[in-house]
């Protein structure tokens, strides 16, 4: 490995873009190649982050000798596919949320990661961040008493941008609140408590047969009560809310986009609200990059708590794909 962590990017949307910024800002990796399929917007990315190799060969710059790490960027049904060819290529690999559109994807990639004994990182990037970590250590202090019921949505005007192969709004925006009340429920109950969920959903679909709109109520098996919402052809909003046994903790920004400063507010049951302010040296992707470093430097195959390990990002994929069959 050099000096230098060098990256392969595939894929030249906005999110590969931001990935490049973070790389760069983080100072410890370099941008070796880019791969796209369009010259056009190849060339105009290359240059604008100063990539010398630019390709349309996917499966020649994975395959490059001086790549440490592959970062997919492509749409989500295609994760699977460039993750088995980084992980036979024996690269690292930071794969783009949601780690894929169905489980059996999901399986492929994450069995290809462990078969070549490759690094894999599933890029929910919010969960780097300090104001992630924050939430999880208020509530495992108990400042909120035991956990009894999440709510949370995330809504974006996005679904014109969007690929209509990614599976619609739960691959796109459903994967933020599922993850967080995941690591949540997961750091207080334990995994096992995500078995035999009942889930019960309605949904909007498009023309394309993807959810566009969808709505959860789920319990899981000790009794705890979980609703998600999320839609992805109107406006932005965002809320995450956790009612415990003695008092309430909200998310006053966005906790799935944060930035250098952040607030929450915990609420004792009918008592006066305390504000708390996260701050931060920059945003999740800045913080990810970091982590991915890290790690890969360290010679880990996965991240570790709060981020997504593997078994994690198989988990939230579960709990995306029930809910998907539960909206019918
Ligand atoms: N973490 C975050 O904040 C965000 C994450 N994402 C995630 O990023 C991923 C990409 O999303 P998005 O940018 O909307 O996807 P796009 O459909 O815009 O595609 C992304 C890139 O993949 C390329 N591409 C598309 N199809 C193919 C193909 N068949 N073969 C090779 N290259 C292809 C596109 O090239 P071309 O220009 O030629 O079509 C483009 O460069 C998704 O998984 C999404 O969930 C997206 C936004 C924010
Ligand atoms: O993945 C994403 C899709 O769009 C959202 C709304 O802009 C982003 O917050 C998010 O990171």
């Amino acid at each position: 490995m050099s000096e230098k962590l060098q990256w392969a990017i595939l894929g030249t949307s906005f999110i590969s873009g931001v990935m490049a910024e973070a790389i760069i800002a983080e100072g410890r990796g370099q941008i070796y190649g880019v791969a796209a399929r369009n010259t056009e917007t190849l060339n105009a990315f290359a240059d604008q982050y100063g990539i010398a190799v630019r390709t349309t060969d996917f499966e020649a710059l994975i395959h490059d000798d001086k790549v440490d790490v592959v970062y997919i960027g492509l749409p989500t049904h295609l994760h699977h596919q460039y993750t088995e060819l980084a992980a036979q290529a024996g690269k690292a690999i930071v794969c783009e949320k949601s780690l894929s559109v169905d489980m059996e994807k999901t399986d492929a990639a994450l069995a290809a990661a462990a078969h070549h004994k490759v690094f894999f990182a599933e890029g929910l990037m919010y969960l780097h961040h300090p104001f992630t970590a924050k939430i999880a250590e208020l509530i495992q202090q108990g400042a909120i008493g035991g956990i009894r019921a999440i709510s949370g949505h995330y809504c974006a005007d996005i679904a014109q941008f969007a690929n209509p192969q990614s599976g619609g709004t739960l691959f796109n925006l459903g994967c933020y609140p599922t993850s967080l009340a995941h690591l949540l429920l997961q750091q207080q109950f334990g995994s096992q408590v995500f078995d035999n969920i009942q889930i019960t959903a309605l949904g909007r679909r498009d023309a394309h047969g993807n959810l566009d709109e969808t709505a959860m109520t789920a319990r899981l098996n000790n009794g705890v009560m979980l609703q998600l919402h999320t839609a992805e052809d109107y406006g932005l909003d965002h809320g995450f809310t956790i009612l415990g046994t003695t008092g309430i903790l909200r998310c006053i920004s966005n906790p799935w986009l944060p930035g250098a400063d952040n607030i929450l507010h915990l609420t004792p049951y009918e008592q006066p609200t305390e504000e708390i302010r996260v701050t931060a040296d920059g945003d999740a992707f800045l913080y990810q990059v970091r982590n991915v470093t890290d790690a890969i430097r360290a010679g880990q195959l996965e991240l570790e708590r709060p981020a997504a390990r593997h078994q994690d990002s198989r988990q939230i994929m579960s709990l995306l794909t029930q809910w998907q069959a539960a909206a019918g």
